[in-house]
């Protein structure tokens, strides 16, 4: 009698804080007002809201020390947390964490294996699971083939690589087929030419089996590869929550530009005119910009792909829709198919990159360059 009392409060309550945190079923996780603070540090982690749904993609990029490790250990409940977080539905400080964290994996950035055969490794989190015996073995192998170390499987996990304990670390995470893949640098200690096979084969193997995954990287190449949607975390907060692709083309500020890779991130004064704004480069270009934008804009971001070569007479000055200048070639980057230029641009070098046919016959080291690029190509932060 007294137990099914609690389990009444228990659901009441349960019930009550669902409210905060939406439907049952819609997430697989979802986090609310979580807080994490060490013996010597405060607010490591704070999350406001964070939810992720079945089988979604996402992707989280941070600079060294800013949580994204704490993160996931939290979600793991690996780690102490004030504030609520839901997993597959159920509170995760009142449900079993042992049946929540069978719904889970998380593949830790360092390599974490028992002293025993890769084999006995991987099919422990199997046996932890509850899966049949007979399914192990068949089970196993199709994991370790996928992630290429089939012919691991009976040696000692002590005695292997840093890669090759990598790759068993990750067959070991997939293996159950979790729910919810919690992936801290999967690619790290891999050798550059197997990283975009690997992540390529996480993220088919997630998708087949309808696997929600958040992936930790510092290889931006991974997380175009891999996410649908990325979260930047800085100082342990989320500062942008978006589209992989606006995170790239519209990063929420500075220091998210800066991670995400781009090219141009130019100082700029702004001032309201009569149909839009005057843009003031701090490398002495001016251009008109038609659209809204905030008064407390400090920088305008140009990705290096939005500049072309200006075959126009640049006696025509100024032309509505686009922003032409000349610059002083510095260096030139030759690539497959683009090359990249640096010029020089008042003060400033910016990096611009054009098809290869151009740039080989038309622009030489120290030569001028002309080059355009449509305001509405610029994002402004
Ligand atoms: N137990 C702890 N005590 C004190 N500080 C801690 C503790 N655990 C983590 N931190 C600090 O919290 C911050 C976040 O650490 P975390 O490992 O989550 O960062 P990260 O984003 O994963 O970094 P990296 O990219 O370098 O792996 C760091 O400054 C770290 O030093």
């Amino acid at each position: 009698m007294m137990k099914i009392t609690g389990f009444k409060s228990f659901v009441a309550s349960a019930v009550g804080r669902q409210k905060n945190l939406g439907s049952i079923n819609e997430y697989v996780l979802n986090m609310h007002q979580v807080k994490v603070d060490s013996k010597t540090r405060k607010n490591i982690l704070t999350i406001d809201n964070f939810a992720v749904r079945p089988g979604e993609l996402v992707a989280v990029l941070g600079p060294n020390g800013a949580g994204k490790s704490t993160m996931l250990r939290t979600i793991n409940m690996l780690q102490p947390y004030r504030g609520q977080i839901q997993l597959f539905g159920q509170d995760a400080s009142y449900a079993n964490q042992t049946n929540l964290r069978r719904r889970s994996a998380l593949v830790f950035q360092e390599t974490l294996l028992l002293d025993d055969t890769v084999f006995n490794n991987v099919a422990r989190v199997l046996q932890f699971r509850g899966v049949p015996k007979h399914q192990i073995k068949q089970r196993v192998y199709t994991a370790l083939e996928t992630f290429g170390c089939e012919h691991l499987a009976y040696r000692s996990a002590r005695s292997l690589s840093g890669g090759e304990g990598k790759r068993v670390c990750i067959a070991s995470g997939l293996v159950a087929d979790s729910e919810l893949l919690l992936l801290d640098e999967p690619s790290a200690s891999l050798d550059v030419a197997i990283r975009p096979q690997i992540i390529e084969k996480i993220r088919q193997w997630a998708q087949d089996r309808g696997s929600a995954v958040i992936l930790v990287s510092h290889n931006f190449t991974d997380i175009l590869n891999f996410a649908d949607r990325a979260i930047a975390l800085f100082d342990g907060c989320i500062i942008q929550d978006d589209k992989l692709e606006n995170l790239i083309r519209r990063p929420a500020n500075q220091q998210i530009a800066r991670l995400v890779g781009m090219d141009n991130i130019i100082p700029c004064k702004i001032k309201p005119g009569d149909r839009g704004y005057l843009i003031k480069l701090a490398n002495s270009l001016e251009f008109f910009y038609p659209g809204e934008l905030k008064t407390t804009i400090t920088a305008c971001c140009l990705s290096s792909d939005a500049f072309y070569l200006d075959h126009t007479n640049s006696s025509i000055p100024y032309q509505p829709g686009v922003v032409r200048l000349e610059g002083r070639v510095e260096r030139i980057l030759r690539g497959i198919g683009t090359d990249t230029i640096r010029f020089q641009l008042g003060e400033q070098i910016l990096t611009a990159k054009l098809r290869r046919g151009y740039t080989s016959e038309n622009i030489y080291r120290h030569g001028k360059i002309k080059l355009a690029f449509s305001p509405t190509d610029v994002h402004f932060v």
